[in-house]
Order: structure tokens, then sequence, then C-alpha cells
């Protein structure tokens, strides 16, 4: 389609010129006199009338000047006429001229001519070139990478030496601290090297745009005092192919020959993306340029002294590959700030710009919900142009709020901005999954709430256990789907009418109550049977149903009751400790972002569900009231006191 059109257009034209050049030329270097048949030179010559003869042995052309005008059937010819002759009469017209003895006889044999001839070949040629340059660059994506071609390795690979520094980031805390490491590494390599410390070889920086992942990428070698190369993903994907991948390969080296060193890859999902599912089949030269960087990275050794950095939006669509172990192993999220970081940000990009005493930046913080901070630093950047518009010498809160205006602009399309009751209702839906989970008896310590929205989550909750678990209890697993319900109950309970945000909690909680019963054989009613070909494994296109349409009836019951269970547990937790939630969500709508001291200090004076019954897999099998043992440790522990 597109050629199509291209040719239609381009080609068109340019053989129109060419057409118009060759016909031009002989017009413009030619000459103009009357042209006659070979046999009327032949004849003029003979008869003596010529006084001037020149004769053109590259066009086989005489010119001749004539004493009497020539008159061809009554038509005047003037003075000078040429002729053209055939190949075979050359012999015959070169006789004819010395014949008649002119006054003047010229003889121009070919190569006189040669730089008209050459002109006449060239031209086209060049044309010719330039078109299929042109289709070239076309079909490469950009017409003007073409031209940079040969100096682009000088563009496109930049070396720096940043003076950024941890402290100029704000609001990203938790990767700051993961970077840390990688500075130290960068810095002091033997130390690491001597205890055969292994180092990541690759850092991924994924979140939104504008979260400041390039800025951490340049304040780890700003703070290591190391180069920083840097190139960005969709420039190796416009390149021809082959660039690509020698592009790679040039840029480790350099990096290896000045290391210790930073390379960063900007966009890296350009060439990362999942192999053979570009559109239209894979893309050749993306995925040799992917495999060169796999290469590489493979290469690198204890002494190799280079770290990757590498920033994508997408991580979900970057190739396997790259975050298998030994590659891109370390994956820190960089999202966008929280309340306090807004601050934190607004306090770093206020350096150098006046403000007027009332200015508030925790107020503003608070008006940018959603705002990167790229945006945050756009938005006093905003302020200042306007401030110096109006002539004043101090920004101030006018300025600043119409700055936050035009920058909404952005941010709006980006990240959405949710509306106020959205965010009440993500409020008390994190609120109740944190407060479920904070009365359970038997559930992991929340770690942090935030409605700040991920992905397509509005909000998470995070639950995580004080150390690694490798199997569950039967309790821990009810109290699990408790929390998965609290959202939902909260909203319930709350607005009195649940909203679609938790389709996902209720998955979840489904596919563990069907778990309990199919695999765990923690249901009385079914037992601890194991049910080949439950809906997990249909799922994953594999067994089939290897039980009776009863059994599969008595499943769906014992599950139903699994899951009523737990969302009465939820609701009774929420129903006791309603003024708890409210106190919890007022903090999150206030605050966005809670972490693991400030959710406990909320969680104060929460009332506890009681511990449930012991749970008898048969009635006809009593509980044994006595307890296990004492480990050696616990014997160990209680002698001393
Ligand atoms: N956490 C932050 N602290 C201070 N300034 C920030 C922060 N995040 C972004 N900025 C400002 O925004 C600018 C742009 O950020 P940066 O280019 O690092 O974002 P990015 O995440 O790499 O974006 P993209 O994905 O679009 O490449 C930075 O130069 C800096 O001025
Ligand atoms: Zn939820």
């Amino acid at each position: 389609m597109k050629t199509k059109k291209l040719f239609n257009s381009w080609i068109m034209w340019v053989v129109l010129g060419v057409l118009a050049v060759v016909l031009f030329l002989p017009m413009v270097f030619g000459n103009s006199s009357a042209k006659v048949d070979t046999s009327v030179g032949l004849q003029q010559l003979t008869s003596g009338n010529v006084t001037e003869a020149k004769m053109f042995d590259s066009d086989q052309r005489v010119d001749l000047k004539l004493r009497d005008s020539l008159k061809i059937d009554g038509v005047d010819k003037g003075n000078s006429v040429s002729f053209y002759y055939s190949t075979a009469r050359a012999q015959q017209v070169a006789n004819a001229i010395t014949k008649a003895e002119p006054g003047k006889f010229t003889d121009q044999p070919v190569q006189s001519n040669w730089l008209l001839s050459m002109l006449g070949v060239i031209i086209p040629f060049l044309l010719i070139a330039a078109i299929f340059w042109f289709i070239l660059a076309r079909s490469q994506g950009g017409g003007s990478k073409v031209m940079q071609f040969g100096k682009s390795k000088a563009k496109l690979i930049t070396k720096d030496m940043p003076q950024v520094t941890f402290k100029d980031v704000a609001g990203a805390d938790e990767a700051v601290e993961e970077l840390h490491e990688i500075k130290e590494f960068l810095q002091e390599p033997a130390k690491f090297q001597a205890v055969g410390a292994k180092i990541p070889k690759g850092v991924l920086l994924y979140g939104p745009p504008g979260t400041g992942k390039t800025l951490l990428a340049k304040a780890v070698a700003g703070e290591a005092q190391v180069p920083f190369y840097s190139i960005s993903g969709s420039d190796f994907v416009e390149m021809f192919v082959g660039v690509g991948a020698s592009r790679v390969r040039d840029l480790f080296e350099q990096a290896k020959n000045n290391s210790p060193a930073i390379i960063f890859v900007d966009e890296i999902d350009a060439v990362g993306r999942h192999r053979g599912a570009g559109i239209g089949g894979g893309n050749d030269e993306r995925e040799q340029t992917l495999n060169q960087l796999l290469v590489e990275m493979d290469g690198f050794d204890a002494t190799t002294n280079v770290i990757l950095i590498a920033a994508t939006n997408r991580p979900d669509v970057l190739d396997p590959a790259l975050l298998r172990p030994g590659r891109f192993d370390r994956q820190i999220p960089v999202e966008a700030p929280d309340l306090k970081g807004r601050e934190d940000i607004l306090k770093v990009h206020v350096k150098g710009k006046p403000m007027d005493a009332t200015v508030d930046l925790n107020a503003v913080a608070k008006k940018t919900p959603g705002y990167t901070g790229a945006d945050l630093a756009n938005v006093l950047n905003e302020a200042a142009l306007l401030t110096a518009r109006s002539n004043a010498n101090l920004i101030d809160d006018r300025a600043l709020d119409e700055a936050i205006d035009r920058v909404m602009a952005g941010p709006q399309k980006r990240t959405r901005l949710m509306d106020e009751h959205e965010r009440k209702v993500t409020a008390y839906h994190e609120g109740g999954h944190a407060l479920v989970a904070a009365a359970m008896n038997q559930t992991a310590p929340v770690t942090k709430i935030t409605i700040l929205p991920r992905g397509r989550a509005l909000g998470y909750t995070m639950v995580v256990p004080e150390s690694d678990k490798y199997s569950v209890t039967r309790n821990e697993l009810l109290d699990q789907m408790a929390y998965a319900m609290g959202g939902r109950v909260a909203e319930e309970i709350v607005f009195h009418d649940p909203s679609t945000g938790a389709s996902n909690d209720i998955e979840k909680a489904t596919s563990t109550a069907r778990k309990m019963v199919t695999e765990y054989g923690m249901s009385e009613k079914v037992g601890a049977v194991r049910l080949a070909g439950s809906a997990a494994e249909q799922q994953m296109g594999g067994a089939q149903r290897e039980f009776s349409d009863e059994m599969a009836h008595l499943v769906d019951q014992e599950v139903r009751e699994l899951i009523e269970q737990a969302h009465n547990d939820a609701y009774q937790a929420l129903m006791t400790n309603r003024h708890v939630l409210d106190r919890l969500a007022l903090a999150l709508l206030e605050r966005e972002t809670l972490n693991q001291k400030e959710i406990a200090e909320i969680f104060s004076d929460l009332q506890k569900r009681e511990v449930r019954d012991v749970w008898l897999s048969n009635e006809g099998r009593p509980v044994h009231s006595d307890g296990p043992v004492l480990s050696p440790k616990e014997r160990a522990a209680s002698s001393t006191d």
C-alpha cells in the first residue's frame, strides 16, 4: 500500500525530471542551426557553397557555414545548417569535406566532448541512486536518520560524566536504596571481588514516564564518579539492518575500555520486546540487536565492572530472556510519587527559584495527585515563566495554581486522576483489605497501603510475611480469603453499592477455595481426596475431569461455603472496627500512601477476630489435647528463663 503510493508520487516525478533533463541537454548545450538531410549536406559540400565546416565525431554531426543561404522547398534555412551522418558514411563525409576545402575546417574527435557526454551519463545515474537512497531511507523509518548515518556513532551513543547525585532524586527512596549497592560496587569493585560477591549485571528500572528513571541511572554514575554511556532503544530500531547489533558491540566496547562505567539503555522495550511478537512477524533488525545485547551481557564477568541499567514503561512486553538470572535480574519499580514524595521533589526543584514567603509546598503537593517528578519540575518551571512574564520577582500561589492547571493537561491524559468519589471508594476498599488482614489471627503484618493507581489496579495493600514461608495452613488460607474479600466487603458496608474493583480479589479468593477443596483436602464433605482434572488443571489445557457430576456439585457447594465464610469473617471484622476503618480511609485520602509504622498506629485499638474452633476432618475423629513437643531450641529458651 505504502510503497505503491510512494511510486505514484515520487518515482513519477523523478522519472519526469530525468526525461526533461535528457530532452533539454542537447537544447542547452547543442547548437540551434537548422537540421538538413545528409544528402543535402553532402550536396552543399560538393557545390562549393561551404565556407566553414565543423565535424563532431562524437555526435556524428557536421555544422556548416554557407556563403549563400540555403533554401529547401522554398523555406529559408539560413546560413548555418547541420546534418547528421551514419557511421557507414563517415568516411564519405570526411572525404567530401576535405575535397570541398572550406576556408575553415575543424574536426572534433570523440574525447573533446567528454564532459558533456559524461554529464549525460552521470546525471541520470545520480538520479537513480538518489531514488534508491530515498526509498531505503523511507523503509528504514525516518529519512533524517540516513543523513546521520555516517556520523551516527558519535551522536547516538553519548558519553557523559553526570554531576547528579542521589540527593537530586526525591520521592523514590526505595529505588535509591536498591541502587546504593550498585554505586558501591562501581566505586570499590575490589572490595566485592575479594569476597567473591556477585553483582547484578543488569538493573531494570520500570515505571510510568517522567518518574525519574533516567535521573536515577545518572545519579548512580554521578555518585560513583564513573562515565555514563547512554543510548535509546528506539534509536536502534530505526537503523539499517545489522547496524543495531554492531552499535551494541561498540557501546559495550567503549564502556569496557573505560570501566568502571554505566551503560544506560532507555526504552529498552523497543529492542527487548518478546521475540517474534512484532506486527507482521518478527523484526530481524530488532532481534539481532536484542541477541547482541544478550551476548554482551553474558560476556560480562566479575572483572568487567560495567553495569547495564535499562529503563522501560512496559516491563510486561519484555522478552523473558532479558529477565533471566544473570541478565536484568534486579528489577526496580519507579512509581509516581506520593504526597510526601511530591513535596520532596518540589523542594529539589525549587532551588534557584525565589518563592514568595506564603507559598506552602505541601499544599502544592496536595493539589497535584498523580503528577510525576517530571510534571512537578514542569509546574515549577511554568510558574517561574509566568512570574517572569508578569515582571514579578517572587513566585506566588497564583502563578503556581495556574502552572498546575497548565501541566494538568499532560498528566490527566497519562495517569488517570480519579474523581473524589472514586478515590474515596478506593480508600475504603484498600482500607478494608488492610483492616481485615490486621484483624485476622494468622496473617502477616500490613506493610504498605496506597491508593495511587498502579497499572490497572486502583490501589494496593501489601501484606508481607516476616520470613519466607513454604507451606500454608488451613487457618492461614481462610484468613487470606477473608482479607481478599475485605475490600469488597468494606465497599458493601460503607457505600451499600459495591464496585467492579473487586473482581480480582474475588477471583483470588475463589481459586484459593477451590484448591482447598480439590487439592489440599481441607473440606470435611469432600475429604482428603485429590480431584484430578480440577478447574485449575482444566484451565491449563490439561486433564479431563475424573469425577462424577455429584462430586462436582459437592465441590461447588463447598467452595461456595468457604467463600461465604470468608465474606462473613471480613464482614464481622469490619463491622466491629468501623471507626478504625473510617480513620484509615481518611488517612489514605490525606496521605495516599501509608507505611507499616503509620498503619500500626491507626490500628492501635483494633479489635481482633476470635480464633476459629479447632477443625475436625470428621466428627468421628475427636480432638487430641496433647500439643507438639518443644523443639530443642524452644527447650533451651524456656530453661534459661
Ligand atoms: N524523583 C524525582 N526527583 C526529582 N526530579 C525528578 C524526579 N523524577 C523526575 N524528575 C524530573 O523530571 C525530569 C525527567 O525525568 P526522567 O527523564 O528521569 O524520567 P524518566 O522516568 O526517565 O522518563 P521517561 O520514561 O519518559 O524516559 C528529570 O530530569 C527531573 O528534572
Ligand atoms: Zn482489592
